[in-house]
């Protein structure tokens, strides 16, 4: 008998949501999830659900804006995927304003910060569909314009 795989995690009807990856100096930008929202405290990307007549990249700045109080410009959709709690997921690239002044929705979000893709990858709190995202990058699944993957990736996500 072949070997069994375990089956892709299926997107549920409705469940879809956008996640921007916004870069400094080699980081991303990243929040800690407030303890009022689902997945409390966890650390991701901002993003959110996308509403219905919404775009993806609609979505994203309607979502940035409520949750950083910036304005950003999404530029490059670069992964999509599906959470174990089938929610279908896409992945783009964004830019803010250099000077941009973050002010933070403490509904929300309790915390944010940049953090490099190591650090990422193995902090605890990481969102668990966010190590999908990181290790199919660090895997050159897809690349992310702007930042390499570092040469002792497999060492670092190890
Ligand atoms: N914000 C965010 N959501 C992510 C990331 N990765 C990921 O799988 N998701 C998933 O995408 C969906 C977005 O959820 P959310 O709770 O942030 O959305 P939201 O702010 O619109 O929620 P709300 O409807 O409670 O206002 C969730 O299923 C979440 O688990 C990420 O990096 N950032």
């Amino acid at each position: 008998m072949p070997p069994t795989t375990p089956a892709s995690p299926q997107p549920s009807p409705g469940k879809r949501a956008v996640v921007g990856v916004i870069l400094w100096q080699n980081q991303f930008l990243t929040i800690r999830r407030s303890q009022t929202v689902a997945a409390p405290g966890k650390i991701c990307f901002p993003g959110g659900k996308i509403q219905a007549g919404e775009s993806e990249e609609v979505a994203l700045v309607r979502e940035i804006e409520e949750e950083l109080g910036i304005s950003a410009t999404v530029s490059h959709r670069l992964y999509e995927n599906v959470t174990g709690w089938g929610t279908q997921v896409a992945w783009w690239l964004t830019h803010i304003e250099e000077d941009a002044q973050v002010q933070i929705n403490e509904e929300e979000v309790a915390q944010w910060c940049w953090m490099t893709p190591h650090t990422m990858l193995r902090h605890p709190d990481l969102l668990s569909s966010n190590r999908d995202f990181l290790e199919s990058w660090g895997r050159s699944t897809f690349a992310i314009p702007g930042i390499a993957v570092p040469d002792n990736w497999d060492e670092i996500a190890g």
